[in-house]
C-alpha cells in the first residue's frame, strides 16, 4: 500500500506533494494563500481530478482564512470569488468545480455567528471531501478487482493512482487491489505525451509497490492490443456526462477505438463526482488547451523548431459506446449509461 500523501492539510496550510519533480525527486510546496493554491492546480503540482477537487475544498479554507479580517457576513459573501478563483485554475475536471460548489453550500449552512467557527466549519467540510475521496477510491478498487480475473494484462494510461486522489488511486486503484488479491497482474503504463504522467508518475507508484510494470510510449499501444497482448485496459476520469462519454486524459479516445476494434474491454475508473449529471453528453465539456511550452519542451530541452504552430489540448472525449463498463464507489455501471449513471446518482 502506498505510503506518501499528494495532499496535507494542517494548521491552515496545505502541503502538497511536487508531482512536476517525481519521480526524481520528492519535494513539497506548501500553499498558505489562495494564489498558491490555484498555482498548485494550474502549473500541475497537484494534479488528478480527485485530487484537484480536494486541493480546492482546502483552497476554499485557505481563501476565508486570507480574508479572515473581514467581518462574518462580508466573508460569507466573499466565498462565490474565493470559488470563482479556484474554478478557473482547469476547467475540464468537474470535481474541482463540484468541490467548491459544495464548500459554498456547506458554507451557507452555518447559523452562528463567530468568524472562526465559520472557518471551523469550511474546515470539516472540506475534511469530509479529503475522506470520502479515500473511501470511495477504495471502493471502485474493490468493485473493479471483480472485472480483473487472474494473470491479466492490463494497459493503463496518465496517472490515476493516489498522486491523482487522495489516497490508493481510480484506475490504479483497481491494478492496486488486483495485485494485493494475489492476482499476478501486469500493467502496461502508456508514456503519456507530453505531461509523461505515466513515465513519471505511474511507473513511479506502480515500483514502490513492486507492481510488474513495462513503459511503453503511446503510440506503441496499438500494436500491443492488435497482437492480443492486453486483456483489459482501464483509465481514469475527469468528467463523466451524463450519457456516458468521458473527458479524459488525451489519448484516451484513441486507446477506446483500438480496443473496440480489436474486442478489448474499456472501462473508466471514477468516482460518482465525477459525473456531471448536468450536461447530456461530451459535446459539452470544456476540453482545457494547455502551454505549446508542453509540447516543444522536454525539461528545459528544446525539441521543437521555436515558432512551429502547437495544438496542445489536455484531454480528450471518449463516446460512450467505446466504454465497456464505468467502476464507481457505487458498483460497476454498465450500458446503457444514461439510465444506469442516473440510478447511482448521489441525493444532494
Ligand atoms: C484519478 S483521475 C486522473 C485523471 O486526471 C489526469 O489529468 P491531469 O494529470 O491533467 O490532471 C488524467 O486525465 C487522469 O485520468
Amino acid at each position: 500500500m502506498h505510503t506518501f500523501k499528494a495532499i496535507e492539510f494542517s494548521k491552515n496550510q496545505l502541503t502538497l506533494i511536487d508531482q512536476r519533480a517525481l519521480p526524481l525527486e520528492e519535494t513539497y510546496l506548501t500553499c498558505k494563500t489562495l494564489e498558491d493554491v490555484t498555482f498548485a492546480i494550474k502549473d500541475m503540482v497537484v494534479r488528478g481530478a480527485p485530487a484537484i477537487g480536494a486541493t480546492a475544498a482546502y483552497g476554499m479554507v485557505i481563501g476565508a482564512v486570507q480574508n479572515s479580517d473581514m467581518t462574518l457576513d462580508a466573508l460569507r459573501e466573499h466565498m462565490d470569488k474565493i470559488k470563482v478563483a479556484l474554478d478557473q485554475s482547469r476547467p475540464t475536471a468537474v470535481n474541482l468545480q463540484w468541490a467548491t460548489e459544495r464548500m459554498v453550500k456547506h458554507g451557507q449552512q452555518y447559523k452562528g455567528n463567530q468568524l472562526s467557527e465559520f472557518i471551523e466549519f469550511l474546515k470539516g467540510e472540506a475534511d469530509a471531501i479529503y475522506y470520502e475521496d479515500a473511501e470511495f477510491c477504495k471502493a471502485i478498487g474493490e468493485h473493479g478487482n471483480t472485472l480483473i480475473e487472474s494473470n491479466d494484462v492490463i494497459l493503463t494510461h496518465c496517472n490515476t493512482g493516489a498522486l491523482a486522489t487522495v489516497a490508493y488511486g481510480t484506475a490504479l486503484g483497481v491494478i492496486r487491489e488486483a495485485h494485493k488479491t494475489g492476482k499476478n497482474i501486469s500493467v502496461y503504463a502508456d508514456e503519456t505525451r507530453p505531461r509523461q504522467q505515466g513515465a513519471k508518475l505511474t511507473a513511479w507508484e506502480l515500483m514502490k509497490e513492486e507492481i510488474p510494470a513495462t513503459l511503453i510510449v503511446d503510440s506503441a499501444a496499438a500494436t500491443l492490443i492488435r497482437d492480443g497482448k492486453i486483456n483489459k485496459i482501464i483509465v481514469g476520469a475527469d468528467r463523466i456526462a451524463s450519457n456516458g462519454d468521458t473527458a479524459n486524459k488525451i489519448g484516451t479516445f484513441m486507446l477506446s477505438v483500438i480496443a473496440k476494434q480489436y474486442d478489448v474491454p474499456f472501462y473508466v475508473a471514477a468516482p460518482t463526482s465525477t459525473i456531471d449529471y448536468e450536461i447530456q453528453n461530451g459535446d459539452a465539456i470544456e476540453i482545457e488547451l494547455r502551454s505549446e511550452d508542453e509540447v516543444t519542451l522536454i525539461g528545459e530541452e528544446r525539441i521543437a523548431p521555436k515558432g512551429i504552430a502547437v495544438y496542445n489540448p489536455a484531454f480528450d472525449v471518449t463516446p460512450c459506446e467505446n466504454i465497456t463498463a464505468i467502476v464507481t464507489e457505487r458498483g460497476v455501471v454498465y450500458p446503457p449509461f444514461g439510465k444506469n449513471l442516473k440510478r447511482i446518482r448521489p441525493e444532494e
